[in-house]
């Protein structure tokens, strides 16, 4: 058991508490305008009862940061060039932690119609994570479902898709309407594009994006709400309630209006961090998600 006191400084108020998630969710609405748009990596001590849990000592009251479009790809080219990892690798990682976030969000025993989920998966690698996070929930016992409307040709991409279909999940021949969506599903989640995407959207996804956007079941974003600028957002288009951020938020991330903000996607070297001066917080234990605040 891992107890982590994290304390939290503003100008305005200390706020010390046991936890990330119950520091982050059920936060009054007092604390909750103080602390908007402005996560801090600010943990004091962590106490552990067993040998093997990391901990993490020493004050560093910065904000993680939000990271340009520029930033996004850099690190990413990185990640593959110098430290030598394979999309494959960092793609299993962000899609399972994605399918845990939910999971933490959104539990089975909570969910009608046994655990659905539908799944949007988009033509690059935010598909993919999509891909790996419906492979996922189904293991853990939900009854995904993928609608991907243009499938890559890429082998990595072709594999993940054989892997979703050898495990029966059902790949839909079209989305259905708002309200079909709403009545069969309990969530659905949003990895058409991630941060490669360049406004406007093309045609072909237009009435995709419409119809997400008329649902009345949450929607849950993967990296970055789909249609949205990378840095500027888009206060027009899709409003999740979930948002995950993959290795750190990006700067559009700052306009998230919705209930729950993840970090995921636990793979970045300490080295590369520091480069880039992410400033992520300190993950609990051995968990591949963490829950930031809105
Ligand atoms: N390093 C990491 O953190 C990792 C992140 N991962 C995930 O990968 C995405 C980024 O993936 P990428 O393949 O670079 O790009 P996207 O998935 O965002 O989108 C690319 C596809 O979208 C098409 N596109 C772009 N703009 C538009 C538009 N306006 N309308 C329609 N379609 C658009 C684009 O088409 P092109 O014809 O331009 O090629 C691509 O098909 C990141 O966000 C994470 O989710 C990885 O999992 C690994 C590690
Ligand atoms: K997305």
């Amino acid at each position: 058991m891992l107890l982590q006191k994290c304390m939290f400084i503003t100008g305005l108020k200390q706020f010390t508490a046991f936890g990330f998630k119950h520091t982050f969710s059920n936060t009054a609405p007092a604390f909750h305008f103080i602390f908007k748009n402005t996560i801090m990596t600010s943990v004091t001590s962590s106490v552990s009862t067993s040998p093997s849990s990391s901990s993490t000592k020493g004050i560093s009251n910065v904000k993680i940061k939000f990271l340009s479009q520029q930033e996004a790809i850099k690190i990413d080219e990185e990640l593959f060039n110098e430290y030598a990892y394979s999309v494959d690798q960092l793609m299993e990682l962000a899609g399972l932690s994605v399918a845990t976030a939910i999971a933490k969000c959104y539990p089975l025993n909570s969910m009608a119609h046994g655990g659905t989920v539908l799944v949007c998966c988009g033509p690059g690698n935010n598909g993919g994570d999509g891909l790996v996070c419906a492979r996922h929930l189904s293991l853990f016992g939900y009854k995904p479902s993928v609608f991907y409307p243009k499938e890559s040709n890429k082998q990595l991409l072709k594999n993940l898709t054989i892997q979703c279909q050898e495990m029966e999940i059902p790949f839909l021949p079209s989305l259905p309407d708002a309200q079909h969506i709403s009545k069969s599903y309990n969530v659905v989640i949003d990895a058409l594009f991630g941060f490669s995407f360049k406004p406007p959207v093309r045609p072909e996804f237009i009435q995709v994006l419409e119809t997400l956007k008329n649902i009345h079941i949450p929607l849950c974003s993967v990296d970055i709400p789909s249609g949205w600028d990378v840095e500027s957002g888009n206060s027009e288009g899709l409003q999740p309630e979930f948002l995950i951020s993959l290795t750190a938020p990006k700067k559009c991330a700052e306009l998230f209006q919705g209930k729950y903000h993840w970090l995921g996607g636990r793979f970045i070297p300490p080295q590369l961090e520091k480069k880039f001066q992410l400033n992520l917080p300190p993950y609990p234990g051995t968990d591949c998600c963490l829950q930031l605040f809105t």
